[in-house]
């Protein structure tokens, strides 16, 4: 029997976040209090392990019937792979169990993905050893997967975020433009094919915290059908009016501004959070958002600060000082005479990623 100094235990916490927060599109993210949770085991008493890559994967909550329990094809375990490979590590330590919690909902515009890619990174330090991994290379490996930084830049460093990416030279730009599938190799049936995947540019993305009014919370209405993000980014122009560029640039200008004011200026947060860039293309993937975000305003519903698409949806985020349960039941009502049906969450700005051993 392994002794308890063989045993290695830690849980690894990443909240759930909300990108774009309407004019921000690709550029600023929210961390929000719901966390994927990885609890994980490493018995260094075995040598051997029968298991795929010595990792054994459980898993409980949303997706349960659907997300892929081997190490090769699982999102959050292939991510970690790509990090201990690029680190010259081929395989996970013999025996490594991970427990999966993850109660966010997948596809509905609440960061599920970002917050798989950052665990998932993080899970590969821990269990690669890999001391000299800081946040702010991890951050490097994650642009690497998830292209664009508002939701992992939130998950990563937690609270409300700007996010933005470093001018690289021709050669690194080059790199964080090879294809996902040579970053994330499909799986191999167990073969460990050698190959030494493309490692990130140093400082690819960087982030700056903004602050955040104490009193202000979120209120995320999610509907029962889910929108995949590479989808709600197939809808958007390859170019756009100078006009709604320049509409989004003005909103930009006033939102970190106004969300951090204490106490909150309800008028201007709702005219901070107007989007022209990717929410009105999106209506016709998610039936009401147009009507939703004209008609819920301060004026109509006391507490309300202002609506928006969380991330590329079909999630409604409102933010809000009181009067939740009534403003989350209007959309809720909105979305049903679409027939559409929703639930709903109330929730908070979080901190970032936390490793915690036991
Ligand atoms: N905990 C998880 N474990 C494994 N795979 C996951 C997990 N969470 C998300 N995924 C993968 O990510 C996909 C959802 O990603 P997608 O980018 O479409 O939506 P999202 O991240 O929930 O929304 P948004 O990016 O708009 O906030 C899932 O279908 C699944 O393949
Ligand atoms: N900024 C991204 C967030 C979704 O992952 C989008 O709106 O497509």
């Amino acid at each position: 029997m392994a002794s308890s100094q063989q045993i290695e235990k830690f849980v690894i916490k990443t909240p759930c976040s909300s990108a774009n927060i309407g004019p921000g599109f690709d550029v600023i993210g929210l961390a929000l209090s719901m966390y994927l949770e990885l609890h994980v085991t490493i018995d260094r008493s075995k040598t051997t392990s029968d298991k795929p890559l010595n990792c054994r994967i459980t898993y409980e909550g949303q997706g349960e019937e659907d997300i892929s329990l081997d190490p090769e094809v699982n999102l959050i375990t292939r991510v970690a792979l790509y990090v201990l490979r690029c680190n010259d590590q081929r395989s996970f330590p013999v025996e490594t169990h991970v427990h999966i919690k993850n109660p966010i909902p997948l596809g509905r515009g609440l960061g599920s993905s970002g917050a798989a890619v950052v665990a998932g990174v993080q899970l590969g330090k821990e269990v690669g050893g890999l001391h000299d991994l800081t946040p702010e290379r991890l951050f490097d490996y994650c642009l690497m997967i998830e292209r664009h930084p508002d939701n992992v830049g939130a998950a990563l460093f937690g609270g409300f975020v700007g996010t933005y990416l470093k001018p690289l030279t021709p050669e690194e730009t080059a790199r964080t433009e090879i294809p996902l599938s040579e970053v994330l190799p499909a799986p191999a049936g167990g073969v460990d094919t050698g190959v030494k995947p493309p490692s990130p540019p140093h400082g690819i993305g960087h982030h700056i915290k903004f602050p955040w009014a104490p009193e202000i919370k979120a209120v995320a209405i999610i509907p029962e059908f889910e929108v995949p993000t590479a989808k709600a980014r197939e809808v958007l122009p390859a170019e756009y009016p100078r006009a709604d560029v320049t509409f989004n640039l003005q909103r930009i200008a006033l939102l970190p501004v106004a969300l951090g004011q204490s106490p909150p200026d309800p008028e201007l947060i709702n005219l901070a959070m107007q989007d022209k860039l990717h929410q009105p293309y999106r209506q016709v993937l998610i039936p009401g958002l147009t009507k939703i975000v004209e008609s819920m305003t301060p004026a109509t519903q006391p507490g309300l600060l202002g609506v928006c698409l969380s991330g590329a949806g079909p999630t409604i985020l409102a933010l809000a000082t009181e009067n939740f349960e009534t403003i989350a039941q209007k959309i809720i009502e909105e979305f049903k005479s679409n027939n559409i049906v929703c639930r709903w969450e109330l929730l908070e700005p979080a901190d970032g990623t936390t490793v915690t051993r036991a």
